[in-house]
């Protein structure tokens, strides 16, 4: 089974979390693109969509799946996304196609966060992956050098702009073995947006392909 398999295979074995007759929450990234295909065969089970990003909401529209905005509904029954990296604490690193915020928020309002990956993502502890940090353009130097102070080296995602007009910052050999902490110190410097750690409201299952089927982790 080659990756794009494995994503097939979670990506489908997320309908199962899908609950007839609510609005659901639809995240960002190459897995979540087999989850919205998925997602079509089952369109009338469902009301609406609110989706996390523009990209994911062209994706749903051209399905033929409503996509509401999430001023418009109070509750979300399930969030159904991808992840860079995911820890047997249902922690993760979100971020490497720079849509963290919106996903953020919209897991926010989610009962159930259902994360969606192939065994490539799951890591003991998280950093490999350089963490992706959303900043207000005028505040990127002063942001970068916070990030310096707190071990990190990071790297300006050139040729970027979030969907909401930011800029990211891509921290590489930051040590992450107290991830919620780090999350709540990360979001208190002026000028960051919001950090792919998803961490203070981890997922609340983990689905993982590999080469023997589809494993829950709940
Ligand atoms: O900003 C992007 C998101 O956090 C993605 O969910 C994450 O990067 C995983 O994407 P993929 O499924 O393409 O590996």
């Amino acid at each position: 089974m080659d990756q794009n398999q494995k994503k097939q295979a979670v990506a489908r074995a997320a309908l199962a979390y899908v609950e007839t007759d609510t609005v659901i929450g639809v995240g960002t990234g190459s897995t979540v693109n087999f989850f919205i295909d998925a997602l079509a065969d089952i369109k009338h089970k469902i009301t609406a969509a609110v989706s996390s990003s523009e990209a994911s909401t062209e994706r749903l529209k051209k399905l033929g799946i409503d996509v509401l905005s999430l001023n418009e509904v109070d509750s979300l029954s399930v969030y159904v996304d991808g992840a860079d990296e995911v820890t047997e604490h249902k922690h993760m690193i979100k971020g490497g196609g720079a849509a963290l915020t919106q996903e953020k928020i919209v897991a926010a309002v989610a009962k159930r966060f259902i994360c969606i990956v192939d065994d490539s993502k799951r890591v003991p502890v998280l950093g490999k992956f350089p963490l992706p940090i959303e900043v207000i353009p005028m505040a990127r130097s002063y942001v970068a050098r916070e990030l310096v102070k707190l071990g990190g080296d990071p790297v300006y995602r050139q040729g970027v702009i979030t969907d909401n007009g930011n800029v990211i910052l891509d921290v590489h050999n930051l040590d992450i073995l107290a991830p919620r902490d780090l999350e709540q110190t990360l979001n208190n410097i002026p000028g960051v947006v919001s950090n792919g750690i998803f961490a203070l409201r981890g997922a609340d299952v983990v689905l993982t392909a590999s080469e023997s089927g589809v494993a829950t982790f709940d």
